[in-house]
């Protein structure tokens, strides 16, 4: 039997005062005089504990007590114009310096008056040898829209256990959602507390990098305000999303990120629009090769690129695990809206068979030879779409059903927070992604460009095409 167990958490009392039958019967004076010693001990140690509310509280008693309200006065007028000089003279030192870490104190309190509550109601607190003990709330930070608050778990937990009950957290707490995510030190957990919503407007279509950065494509914006970078080098990406989810703005952000690529040719995008070119006609000057009607065509186009793959794979082995894209051999990107239609609803079997190979061939072998593939899809199931399991990226947008987040995500994503089945149909274009580093999904909105807009990108970047096998140089639409 171990000497000492040792539960790391806190332990919760029974009640504030606890009484026990006695067993030496003890004077009236020395009990109260006990009680008294402890009540004075317990306010020496608040006062120090609280020394942000109490320090103040004891300036300013000392400063209404030698000068009376006009010292009040002075004080805060002064404090006043400082904090707004400072706001005016640098905005994000004063909110870093400044106002967060006021804020998160002022929210460290807030949370803590529920955390025991909160704590046992989510099913966080583990009873150990007749005792409570529940998870340590060890510091809260603010930011722009997210507070993230370090606890440090009871022994025996882990991050997902957090994950798993971040809705009821989140109602606790009144925030719209919590992620969690884990700690910088064993045993810790960051509850990422998110209050407003940086993505409830349209975002607008990001610049044009003159170089395109294959590791880095700005795609739209994350919950958290920074930009949502793709990195398309070493992998293919799959997009899926309901009818209306906002396909098409994943596919033409990602375009757009390539389109200085494709004017200088240091890319060719190859594109399959098996939906006759309603998605992507608009921006036909765009793409080197086009297919929209003709199924036996866009099973020659996937073969073709299948073909180059090899070639490229059997020649660089050995030399290099990433190619790198030049003008006289560029990256190809396959863009393929509906796909669904050449691995699911196609009824030729023959061409049908034709294209699962063809496409097993590129997204297995292109990831490091630069031949790509960006494709959209509504129904994730293995049925429509075999080859699922060879888009390491995957785009999962607002989706119908709940379990359909953990097919296209991964396992366990929406318990730590992807929640697409929630994404309201007033809000296309948001979805999540997985960061490189990062287990939890991140939120994020795609840029939307009008048709107008797509239509201006690929008369400014658009070089030459091959339609249907027929080639028409000129980059004008
Ligand atoms: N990123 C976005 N931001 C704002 N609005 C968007 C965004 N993406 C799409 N929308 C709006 O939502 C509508 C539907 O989008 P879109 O047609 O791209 O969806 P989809 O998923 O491709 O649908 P489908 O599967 O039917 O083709 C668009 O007409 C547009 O008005």
């Amino acid at each position: 039997m171990p000497l000492v167990n040792v539960i790391r958490g806190e332990q919760v009392p029974v009640s504030a005062l606890n009484v026990r039958t006695p067993v030496l019967r003890v004077p009236l004076w020395a009990a109260l005089g006990w009680q008294l010693v402890k009540a004075l001990a317990w306010l020496v140690k608040t006062y120090v504990r609280l020394w942000y509310l109490t320090l103040p509280a004891t300036f300013l008693t000392w400063l209404y007590l030698r000068y009376g309200w006009q010292g009040l006065a002075i004080l805060v007028g002064s404090t006043a114009a400082i904090g707004g000089g400072w706001w005016f003279a640098h905005q994000t030192s004063c909110l870093r310096f400044g106002w967060w870490p006021i804020l998160a104190r002022y929210r460290r309190f807030v949370y803590r008056r529920r955390w025991q509550a909160a704590m046992v109601t989510a099913k966080l607190a583990v009873s150990y040898d007749r005792h409570i003990v529940i998870p340590v709330l060890k510091r809260v930070r603010c930011q722009a829209g997210a507070d993230r608050v370090l606890v440090r778990m009871v022994t025996g937990q882990i991050p997902d256990d957090f994950a798993k009950a971040s809705e009821r957290l989140a109602h606790t707490f009144g925030v719209r959602q919590v992620k969690a995510i884990p700690g910088p030190a064993f045993g810790t957990v960051v509850l990422v507390l998110l209050r407003g919503d940086a993505l409830h407007r349209t975002i607008a279509p990001l610049p044009v990098a003159a170089v395109p950065d294959f590791t880095a494509l700005p795609m739209g914006l994350c919950e958290d305000g920074t930009v949502y970078m793709l990195r398309l080098f070493g992998t293919q990406v799959l997009i899926v999303g309901a009818t209306g989810s906002g396909k098409g703005s994943v596919i033409w952000s990602f375009i757009r990120a390539l389109a200085a690529g494709v004017s200088t040719g240091l890319v060719e995008l190859w594109g399959i629009d098996p939906k006759g070119g309603m998605e992507l006609g608009m921006g036909r000057p765009l793409f080197t090769r086009f297919a929209t009607h003709n199924f036996a065509q866009m099973a020659e186009l996937l073969e073709e690129a299948a073909q180059l793959a090899q070639a490229r794979a059997a020649r660089l082995a050995g030399e290099t695990r990433q190619h790198q894209p030049t003008q006289a051999e560029p990256l190809i990107v396959l863009v393929i809206d509906e796909l669904a239609n050449l691995t699911h609803y196609l009824t030729e079997r023959q061409l049908k068979d034709r294209i699962k190979a063809a496409l097993g061939i590129v997204l297995s072998q292109g990831r490091a030879v630069g031949v790509h593939v960006i494709a959209a899809i509504q129904d994730p199931r293995k049925e429509v779409l075999p080859a699922r399991g060879l888009f390491p990226t995957r785009i999962a947008l607002r989706l119908s059903e709940a379990a359909e987040v953990d097919l296209v995500a991964g396992d366990g994503m929406r318990d730590r927070g992807a929640l697409c089945d929630r994404i309201p149909q007033s809000q296309p274009g948001v979805g999540y992604v997985a960061l490189e580093g990062d287990p939890t999904p991140m939120r994020v909105r795609f840029s939307y460009l009008t048709d107008k807009q797509i239509k201006q990108m690929a008369r400014t970047y658009g070089r030459f095409r091959v339609i249907e096998g027929e080639a028409t140089e000129g980059g004008a639409a």
